[in-house]
């Protein structure tokens, strides 16, 4: 049995914050059934369709953006901030939580504020360089940070003392066999076994940019037996696909099993989203990456370490257009050798134990 008799977990708005907290989540009950998980969640955010079925308890909170731009200055943290940390407290007291441990978004920074009123431990988990701002203000709370990726105390000072734990991957996608999955996955979705896959996802929101281009290629990859998986992304207007294609072309709004995309493909077409450049580097999938191109650079940071070691490309959102995508994915998933090495490179990079390494973190957090 572990140090923990109830936790509070915070981390949402978008699949990137909220998934590591499911994993995480999974990874504490299997280790310590008695605990007793709390999560908070905004109204609106998608931890509302991704936690409840999971069988944890989720607690909304007023929600109330930060402005990028904030001083970090607590003395003028707006009101509204502190009515949902006293919402946030609320819950902590109810669950006698030992201690709050946030992935980031805005849900964590009323959770931040009331741990750190109640001289609580706090464990931040951040994924991102540069960190996202609700755990840049939870930093000043706490010196208990991890993070997913070696490059990021490198990168950025406010992450330099922060312990590399990797990222908290689910169950599905961390214990992944492709090979193994590959031939039920395909049947799955009406792909043959006998044609390479790409897969197309662009984060948990989808990418139109992205969605575009390879609807744009659609014809010259089926004209040379390039079968497609793609997720659009289910808050996108789905881009019309030619319907006459000699080979599979399979559209689908969004993927909870998102293991079984994987195990279909040969090459993955994603943004750089930190937890998608986590899971592919995990499973070892080779991976051209196109970063969202409007947030600071971040998503290119994420990927470059992985395309640095071999196990993907990266291309500019810009140069997203169908001939770039013909003239690349088609020579490359037609060559085995060339994937299978740099899928090699990917999982080199990749870990798949984040939720265990977290875990201990929490623990000796705790009991320090
Ligand atoms: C535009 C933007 O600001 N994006 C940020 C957001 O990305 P975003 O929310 O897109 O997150 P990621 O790419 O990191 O993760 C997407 C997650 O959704 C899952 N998934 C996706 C599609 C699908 O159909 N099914 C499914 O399960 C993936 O397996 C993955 O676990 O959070 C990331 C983590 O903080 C940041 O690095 C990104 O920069």
């Amino acid at each position: 049995m572990g140090p923990l008799r109830s936790v509070v977990l915070a981390g949402g708005g978008t699949g990137g914050h909220v998934y590591p907290l499911l994993a995480f989540a999974d990874c504490l009950r299997r280790h310590d059934p008695g605990v007793r998980i709390t999560c908070l969640g905004t109204p609106r955010g998608m931890e509302n369709d991704l936690i409840p079925p999971q069988g944890y308890d989720l607690r909304p909170i007023p929600a109330y953006q930060l402005p990028r731009s904030i001083n970090m200055n607590l003395v003028r943290t707006p009101g509204r901030m502190w009515t949902a940390a006293r919402a946030a407290g609320k819950v902590i007291d109810e669950v006698q939580a030992d201690a709050v441990v946030g992935f980031g978004g805005y849900v964590s920074v009323p959770a931040y504020l009331a741990a750190w009123r109640r001289e609580m431990p706090i464990v931040i988990h951040e994924v991102n360089v540069p960190p996202g701002v609700a755990n840049r203000l939870g930093m000043k709370f706490t010196k208990n940070v991890a993070v997913g990726f070696p490059h990021q105390p490198q990168q950025a000072e406010s992450l330099r003392d922060a312990r590399v734990v990797g990222v908290p991957l689910r169950r599905s996608i961390a214990g992944l066999d492709r090979a193994a999955l590959r031939d039920a996955a395909r049947a799955r979705f009406g792909l043959r076994p006998d044609l390479p896959v790409l897969f197309v996802a662009g984060g948990s929101s989808g990418a139109r940019s992205i969605n575009l281009a390879v609807a744009g290629a659609a014809k010259e990859l089926a004209r040379n037996g390039v079968q497609v998986l793609h997720v659009m992304g289910a808050r996108n207007e789905p881009v019309p696909i030619p319907t006459d294609l000699p080979v599979p072309y399979v559209t689908l709004p969004y993927l909870s099993e998102m293991e079984l995309g994987y195990a279909a493909a040969d090459l993955m077409l994603a943004r750089g989203g930190a937890m998608t450049v986590a899971e592919v580097a995990a499973i070892g999938l080779p991976t051209i990456f196109v970063p969202y191109p409007h947030s600071n650079q971040e998503q290119k940071r994420n990927a470059l370490p992985v395309v640095e070691a071999g196990g993907g490309l990266l291309v500019d959102d810009n140069e997203m257009i169908p001939a770039w995508l013909e003239r690349t994915v088609i020579p490359l998933i037609r060559d085995p050798h060339r994937l299978a090495a740099m899928g090699t490179a990917a999982a080199a990079y990749g870990r798949r134990d984040g939720d265990v390494a977290l875990l201990n973190f929490v623990y000796e957090a705790v009991a320090r």
